[in-house]
């Protein structure tokens, strides 16, 4: 099978390539770029690729017909704004797609328009792109997935238990979420400056950030009481890595026994999803792998539970989810291509 990448010049790219390029279905990946005029040797792009045996892959001028005439399936790992524009084309075709940005991750125009101030891709392609949250959302029969942001993947995987198994109040739902700076693509700006982020904790978009819908919009699907959640984003001065804390009143009478019982019950089967109980994960932990670790503590005084879920916000929370989004749509193993349990001290 040939895979199509769009976008190996960012991180996210970066990264879902060489997931790719170990995958034991993927017998060619073809990359394509907006940039590109002519062919272009990877390695005179991407200096993490100007040595070694990836040096003379070429990148291809983007081309829609060429895409779908010469591979089985294509990935955008493109900024945001982008498959809104580019994506129709393999919609109408019935061409697979697995998209890394949030531009078919939300129900309606006016909540993208709202949430990330551009144009919209068509209603109707909304409607029936697929919401590639792996653990609960199977790709096996979608056509076009819009893998989830890394902050809502790190959040709905610590909500789920609690909201699926109706422990908590939805009404007192607040997540802390915290992200190093690979979080935000390789662009520079004045927040990602190293002075400022260097030694530094930035509290960043306030209520206004793009996974407040897309994590409602899931939540509600489990639960439709959920209204709305208390949400806020800062940024570590780290490159890799994501925590998202959670904290929400329990309902009347629920223990620490069934708080532990549900993620146990949820994650048990889960190859990377791993429940730690009542001990808080760090970063450090899951940096270099897809995992997604998660520990809860409910607090009798307060009768509030608090949940600390971690991840590698361009392993799981980008090129790891979207290689499940793919061994799903492809039945392949759902490890395929995938560490697993590669640990860092
Ligand atoms: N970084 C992360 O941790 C995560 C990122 N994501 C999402 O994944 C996507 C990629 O993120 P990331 O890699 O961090 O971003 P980067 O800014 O690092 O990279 C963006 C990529 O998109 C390409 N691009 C920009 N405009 C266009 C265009 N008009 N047509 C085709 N390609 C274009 C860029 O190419 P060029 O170099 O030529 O400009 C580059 O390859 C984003 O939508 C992001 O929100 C999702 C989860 C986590
Ligand atoms: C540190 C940092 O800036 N992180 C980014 C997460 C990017 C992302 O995943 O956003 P999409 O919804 O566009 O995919 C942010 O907070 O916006």
């Amino acid at each position: 099978m040939n895979a199509a990448l769009v976008g190996v010049s960012g991180y996210g790219g970066m990264v879902l390539f060489q997931l790719l390029n170990n995958h034991p279905g993927v017998d060619q990946v073809n990359l394509y770029g907006h940039a590109q005029t002519e062919n272009q040797n990877l390695g005179d792009v991407v200096s993490l690729f100007e040595l070694g045996h990836f040096n003379q892959q070429q990148i291809f001028p983007y081309n829609e017909i060429q895409i779908m005439q010469d591979n089985d399936v294509v990935f955008f790992a493109t900024s945001a704004g982008v498959t809104a524009q580019l994506a129709q084309p393999f919609i109408d075709a019935d061409f697979p797609v697995i998209d890394l940005s949030g531009d078919y991750r939300l129900n309606t125009q006016a909540l993208y328009e709202q949430w990330y101030h551009k144009q919209p891709a068509q209603q109707s392609a909304l409607d029936t792109a697929h919401y590639g949250l792996v653990e609960f959302e199977s790709a096996h029969n979608a056509k076009y997935v819009a893998n989830p942001g890394c902050y809502a993947t790190a959040t709905l995987l610590a909500l789920a238990p609690l909201v699926k198994n109706d422990l908590i109040d939805v009404d007192s739902i607040i997540v802390d979420a915290k992200s190093g700076t690979s979080g935000a693509g390789k662009k520079p700006s004045e927040l990602l400056h190293f002075s400022q982020t260097n030694e530094n904790l930035q509290v960043y978009k306030v209520n206004q950030h793009q996974h407040i819908p897309e994590v409602v919009q899931e939540l509600q699907t489990w639960n439709p009481a959920v209204k709305a959640i208390q949400f806020n984003t800062t940024l570590l001065p780290i490159t890799r890595g994501l925590m998202s804390t959670v904290y929400a009143k329990v309902k009347a009478g629920v223990t620490q026994a069934e708080v532990s019982e549900a993620f146990e019950q949820a994650y048990q089967d889960q190859t990377f999803v791993n429940w730690t109980d009542r001990r808080f994960p760090t970063i450090k932990e899951v940096v270099g792998t897809n995992d997604c670790k998660i520990g809860a503590i409910y607090n009798p005084d307060t009768h509030t539970v608090m949940v600390v879920s971690v991840i590698d916000n361009l392993i799981k929370g980008a090129g790891g989810q979207a290689i499940q989004n793919f061994n799903q749509m492809f039945n392949f193993d759902e490890a395929a291509g995938l560490p697993v349990n590669v640990w860092v001290p």
